[in-house]
């Protein structure tokens, strides 16, 4: 659902709202001077001549955003279109160049937040994570069984998790960080890790937050999954919100879109990107504390 009304905007209940916010990380670039130096440099002493300065790299451009509570946002996008960089910002991460994000409760990143420990056995990393999370004693004990349970680890709970794979891992970070029923659950890609069994169970956890009127940010590169777990998505493409409305046409739109790039058809993506530009409604807020409107 877009805002797409002043009284839309003001009957809502948003539960995030980004202002005006942008991104830019300042990086080192070496200089193509360098460049041609590279394979010896790797081999070898610094070659005269190889210099590196330091660059911005724009990632998110000014963008405005309201998502309610009960919302599930997908975010899609092509490689470096800004997609982590906006759950980062979200997420707290990360402070934004410009801007500000408001939240109504702290958002919780999935896999971040919970800050585990390599030698720790699984159950003593779910006190861990859950300490983390600011969970008391007595929640911890309340949540551990269901939490043991989301994992679907069984007897490797109680093994190091430095001997887990890679989605045994995810699996236990995302039963905790589902364990304390955040508000505002932020998910980058970790759907993508887990195997059928857990995907299916992520998927029902995620139906539960919905249902309790959570908030979820997802990033996926899998438009099933978006189209599945989401009932609003955003499109960004270098930096700029692009499109933002139903997952439906949204997904529509972005497949046609990456479809005549990869058919080698520039002018029509660029067209189509422009049109999409061109009909989006952005959430503006007008006043920090009180009044928030909605511009076309
Ligand atoms: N720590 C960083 N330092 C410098 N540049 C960065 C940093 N993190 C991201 N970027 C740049 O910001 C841009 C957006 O990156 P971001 O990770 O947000 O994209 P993304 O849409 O999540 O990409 P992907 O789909 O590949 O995960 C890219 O150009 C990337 O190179």
């Amino acid at each position: 659902m877009a805002v797409n009304s002043e009284l839309d905007f003001i009957q809502g209940t948003p539960a995030v709202v980004v202002d005006r916010v942008s991104m830019t990380y300042r990086t080192t670039s070496r200089s193509r001077s360098a460049g041609r130096t590279a394979a010896s440099n790797l081999f070898g002493a610094r070659q005269p001549g190889s210099r590196t300065k330091s660059v911005d790299v724009p990632a998110l451009k000014e963008v405005s955003l309201v998502v309610q509570h009960g919302e599930s946002l997908g975010i899609i996008g092509r490689n470096g279109s800004g997609k982590s960089t906006l759950l980062k910002l979200v997420g707290g991460q990360v402070p934004p160049s410009t801007g500000a994000v408001y939240a109504t409760s702290t958002p919780v990143m999935l896999g971040v937040n919970a800050a585990l420990i390599p030698g720790l056995s699984g159950d003593q990393n779910i006190v861990l994570g859950c300490l983390a999370m600011g969970m008391t004693r007595g929640q911890i004990n309340a949540k551990y069984d269901e939490i043991v349970e989301l994992s679907g680890l069984e007897d490797a709970i109680h093994m190091p998790m430095k001997s887990y794979s890679a989605g045994m891992g995810s699996r236990l970070r995302f039963a905790i960080a589902a364990a304390i029923d955040p508000e505002i659950l932020i998910i980058d890609e970790a759907l993508n890790t887990g195997d059928a069994q857990f995907k299916d169970r992520t998927r029902k956890k995620m139906m539960e937050l919905l249902e309790q009127a959570g908030t979820v940010f997802l990033v996926s590169h899998s438009m099933a999954t978006i189209a599945d777990l989401c009932n609003r998505v955003i499109w960004l493409d270098q930096g700029e919100l692009v499109a933002d409305g139903d997952p439906a046409p949204v997904v529509k739109w972005y497949r046609l879109f990456t479809q005549k790039l990869a058919d080698g058809d520039r002018i029509g993506a660029l067209k189509l990107r422009r049109r999409m530009l061109n009909n989006l409604q952005v959430a503006d807020v007008s006043d920090r504390n009180s009044l928030r409107r909605a511009r076309s």
